[in-house]
């Protein structure tokens, strides 16, 4: 299916930095589009195989996968089936503590990104038992309780599958050979492609379509539309007056990241203030002499999706905070990467902003992928009554800026 390197030491072997991406090779399409297409199998309960050096581990998602499934990874499997769950998430099955040192995480990256392993005896190789094992806010249905066990290869790598997945991150898995999984007619995908893919994916962004649309706050607006080679959703540009022609001049144009937030900016959620953020840094910008471009990203809240923002905010009524949902789920506090964003201005032609917010993760993760970030304009809106505590644990836990 491809035929060299992972993508990522393809990448860095193309010398690729914030201003000398080459177009994508076929290869690097190929891995995009591969990585792509095996969330896609997991989006529908389907097993897959993910391979690298040390071995290769089928994989199914534990909210999605049917029995049918569960045979397939029966029929393949040369060793015990496992659970991989991120590791808040095993400590609350096994309802104790699990100790660092059985979790893996990448160097560098906070704890509860990690993964654990835990044993299915037979009885909870079941799709019900299994959802109530991945969801926290399912029913409690387990006959017999999990243990711990020793991670499989690419356990994390297959954990990041989920997530790309938009899946609760907690997957049935168990070795087995490719030769097995090929004749169950399963997908294979390499472990470093995956964990490659989000910076891959952003670097492949390319402008598909623009228009003119006038807004009720900036009459004079347009949106440019940018589509990766992996076939996934579009992300946006609204660019208000003319932060081109500002910037030629010699003043960097305001510029605002913005996550999708079906609930916040087309509901009018009054839970987050997502809805006035993105009507408030439009009618800024089109009041600046520089206007500015707002980044409409499908990175729907914070990275994890809609479905599961919708369950973290079930559990942020039982009483946990936006951060402690999260992790809950098994995902981390922001799960976004700024590629995506730095790819897009660059596209535009806005490589230097002064960036609407108040989160400090932005502004650096922005810089460090080559944007120069000239100044923060502070973004905050009145606590309406409903989002004050969500607010609060931003400013509290998240480091935000206060004005
Ligand atoms: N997971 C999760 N996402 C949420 C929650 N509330 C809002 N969001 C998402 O958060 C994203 C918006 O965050 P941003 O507006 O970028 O806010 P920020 O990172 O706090 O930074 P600034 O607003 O720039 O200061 C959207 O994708 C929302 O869907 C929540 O309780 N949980
Ligand atoms: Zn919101």
């Amino acid at each position: 299916m491809k035929n060299s390197a992972p993508l990522a030491s393809q990448l860095r072997d193309h010398g690729v930095g914030p201003n000398t991406e080459p177009a994508p090779g076929d290869a690097q399409v190929a891995a995009l589009r591969a990585v792509h297409r095996v969330a896609s199998e997991l989006r529908r309960g389907t097993p897959v195989l993910v391979r690298g050096p040390e071995g290769a581990i089928l994989v199914a998602a534990a909210e999605m996968v049917s029995a049918r499934g569960l045979s397939d990874i029966a029929t393949a499997a040369i060793g015990p089936a496992l659970l991989l769950l991120a590791p808040v998430r095993a400590a609350a099955v096994l309802q104790r503590p699990v100790p660092q040192a059985l979790a893996a995480a990448n160097a560098g990256s906070p704890p509860e990104m990690g993964v654990v392993a835990l044993r299915l005896p037979p009885g909870l190789m079941d799709p019900a038992a299994l959802k109530s094992l991945a969801d926290p806010t399912a029913e409690r249905l387990l006959p017999v309780e999990p243990e711990r066990a020793t991670l499989p290869p690419h356990a994390l790598a297959a954990i990041g599958l989920a997530k790309l997945a938009r899946l609760l991150p907690a997957l049935v898995a168990a070795p087995a050979t490719e030769a097995a999984s090929l004749r169950a007619g399963l997908l294979t995908v390499d472990a470093a492609d995956i964990l490659s893919y989000p910076t891959g994916a952003a670097l492949t962004l390319a402008r598909v379509a623009e228009a003119r649309v006038p807004l009720e706050d900036a009459p004079e607006a347009r949106i440019v539309a940018f589509r990766a080679a992996d076939g996934g959703i579009e992300h946006l540009a609204i660019l208000v007056g003319q932060p081109e022609a500002a910037l030629a001049a010699g003043t960097a144009p305001l510029a605002r990241i913005h996550s999708e937030c079906f609930t916040g900016d087309l509901l009018g959620s009054l839970r987050c203030d997502c809805g006035p953020q993105l009507r408030g840094a439009i009618a800024r910008m089109a009041k600046d002499p520089a206007g500015g471009v707002l980044l409409y990203l499908a990175q729907e809240g914070r990275g994890i999706g809609l479905v599961n923002k919708l369950r973290a905010y079930a559990l942020q009524d039982t009483g946990l905070d936006t951060l402690d949902a999260n992790r809950a789920l098994g995902y981390g506090a922001d799960e976004r990467n700024f590629w995506v964003a730095a790819e897009m201005l660059r596209a535009v032609g806005i490589p230097r902003v002064r960036l609407l917010t108040n989160n400090p993760d932005k502004l650096a993760g922005l810089a460090a992928c080559g944007i120069g970030v000239e100044g923060r304009e502070a973004h905050q809106f009145e606590a309406n009554g409903v989002n004050d505590a969500y607010l609060e644990t931003k400013a509290r836990r998240f480091g935000h800026l206060l004005a």
